[in-house]
């Protein structure tokens, strides 16, 4: 069955969701299968490299245009199912919005990222630079697309840019197959209407809702039409020569293949080895769920027939992603504010001191061990472990008394996983402002968070050289002045620890 497309090409999918079971339902194989019959690929034997010119469907004349953006591979993305149902032919785009492409580690991998997908589609991508909003109309007209193919984008900007293209494309339908999400923001909601705010119960709905078996697509799913001479084709930049940080490897193949290896290595220890820093306990796969190398159905696909403690938290983690894209879906403000407004009167540090308190986080040099090594992994890998930026995102908020979105700022200046929803609502729930926060009392106290999930210390003497010398989990107390090189500490914990409860406390009685 093709996608059902309502007034101006918007996907209704309440249709469809009525025909289709999920979680693995063979229904679903079905009907990929059926969708793309006339391509005559899905299911056969693989051709050699990319397929070119006409499928010999002669329906439909008009080829398509598939646009890339948070999708950046060719297996289970029912883009290409769309598309191939649509036209016989489409050319594959990749727009250079220079909005979205700050200088950085994320762009560096977003950039390897595309070669990749260029690689895998035989060079048939077209990249081309500029507003999204004039480009695609433009590209669509020269190329006489009759459709044009994209997973819908949640995300506060990108909805809007894409409302913005979808009315600049006049006649020609923008048609929306897909997310980035097992569930789409604004699938989940309460039994009357309303999005949920806390974690547990969306969950519960989350599962109760599943999701679709994996679109069975490849590279010659489409029959992608030769990119060379359109009008605008630019080259893929080359790498910034000054990035000194270590990526992982880019694109789908590796994505794959680092989930295989998780899956088979590690994910029987993943729920008790996840908040351990100093092990390689999670799956890094992060970075290649942000620019949709892998997309998370997959995944929970490989994990329908285990109820397994590992399989069952990362199926959980999995979930957390979903539900900060429907939070954020809902509220879009909260990119920005704090969902519980109370907080908008809670008072932080301002002032020189402040400024040098900040500098010293941002640079792994508060003089608190765990924290700094996680802002040293940071600068390093543009990642960090999940625990540690728990505990420097509590040390900004509640030992500096720093407002939030600064240290969101960092994080998404140099996190190759840069996620606005996953970051921001991770900063307000450990800041205690968002929805699902933690309690506003929880301060983690470093040293002690250092001493139970690094236990050797070995994670802090990796990223602070200058603690080298200190065996043991001493190294999460070191005695003042004794590693030279390495700063006392900036605060005292115990007292910001009082100064934060207070500061809450006001606010509380307002
Ligand atoms: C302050 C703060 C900021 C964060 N910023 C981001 C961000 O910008 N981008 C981002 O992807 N994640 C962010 N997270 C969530 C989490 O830290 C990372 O997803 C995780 O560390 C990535 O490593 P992994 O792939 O090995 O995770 P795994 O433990 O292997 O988990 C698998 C996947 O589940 C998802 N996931 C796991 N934990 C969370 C979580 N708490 N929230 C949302 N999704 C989760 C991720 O997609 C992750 O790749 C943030 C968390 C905090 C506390």
């Amino acid at each position: 069955m093709p996608p059902i497309l309502s007034e101006k090409g918007r996907i209704d999918d309440s249709r469809a969701r009525l025909r289709q079971p999920r979680i693995g339902g063979a229904a679903a194989h079905v009907r990929h299968r059926a969708a793309v019959r006339f391509v005559g690929e899905i299911d056969g034997p693989p051709k050699s490299g990319v397929a070119l010119g006409r499928s010999g469907h002669t329906g439909r004349v008009s080829p398509a245009l598939v646009w890339f953006r948070r999708d950046l591979r060719l297996h289970d993305l029912p883009t290409l199912l769309s598309a191939a149902d649509a036209a016989g032919s489409a050319t594959a785009v990749f727009v250079l919005d220079d909005r979205l492409l700050r200088p950085g580690p994320r762009t560096t991998f977003l950039l390897r990222c595309l070669r990749a997908l260029n690689d895998d589609l035989g060079g048939r991508l077209l990249v081309v630079r500029g507003d999204p909003v004039t480009v695609i109309p433009r590209l669509a007209r020269d190329l006489g697309a009759g459709s044009v193919h994209v997973s819908a984008d949640h995300a506060p900007y990108g909805s809007r840019r894409d409302h913005a293209v979808e009315d600049a494309l006049g006649e020609v339908p923008l048609v929306r197959t897909g997310s980035p999400y097992a569930v789409s923001p604004g699938r989940v909601l309460k039994g009357d209407g309303s999005p949920y705010r806390v974690f547990t119960p969306f969950r519960k709905a989350w599962l109760e809702h599943g999701w679709r078996a994996p679109a069975r697509t490849r590279a010659s799913t489409v029959t992608w039409i030769d990119p060379d001479g359109i009008r605008g084709r630019a080259s893929i930049p080359a790498d910034e020569g000054s990035l000194e940080v270590a990526l992982p490897p880019a694109g789908e193949a590796a994505a794959r293949t680092r989930w295989r290896q998780f899956r088979d290595d590690a994910l029987d220890r993943y729920d008790t080895d996840r908040d351990r820093p100093d092990l390689d306990g999670t799956s890094r796969l992060s970075p290649y769920l942000k620019f949709g190398c892998l997309h998370p159905r997959t995944l929970l696909h490989d994990l329908r027939d285990r109820s397994d403690p590992g399989a069952t938290t990362l199926r959980s983690e999995l979930c957390w992603r979903d539900f900060y894209a429907d939070v954020l879906h809902h509220r879009p403000d909260t990119a920005r504010r704090n969902f519980n407004g109370r907080f908008d009167d809670i008072r932080y540090d301002t002032g020189p001191d402040a400024e040098r308190a900040f500098a010293a986080w941002q640079q792994g040099r508060t003089g608190f061990p765990i924290v700094d090594a996680g802002m040293r992994q940071l600068l390093a890998e543009g990642w960090m472990h999940n625990r540690v930026r728990m505990i420097v995102a509590s040390f900004l908020t509640k030992d500096l008394h720093l407002p939030w979105w600064r240290g969101a700022q960092h994080f998404m200046d140099h996190l190759v996983d840069g996620d606005l929803a996953s970051n921001q609502h991770g900063w307000q729930w450990t800041a205690g402002c968002g929805t699902d926060a933690a309690p506003y009392f929880r301060v983690f106290n470093p040293m002690t968070q250092g001493e139970k999930f690094d236990p050797a210390g070995d994670y802090v003497r990796r990223w602070v050289p200058e603690l080298r010398g200190v065996p043991g989990k001493g190294v999460h107390r070191p005695p003042f002045g004794s590693s030279p090189g390495y700063p006392d500490p900036i605060v005292d914990h115990a007292h910001e620890r009082r100064v934060a409860l207070a500061r809450y406390a006001e606010i509380g009685s307002r």
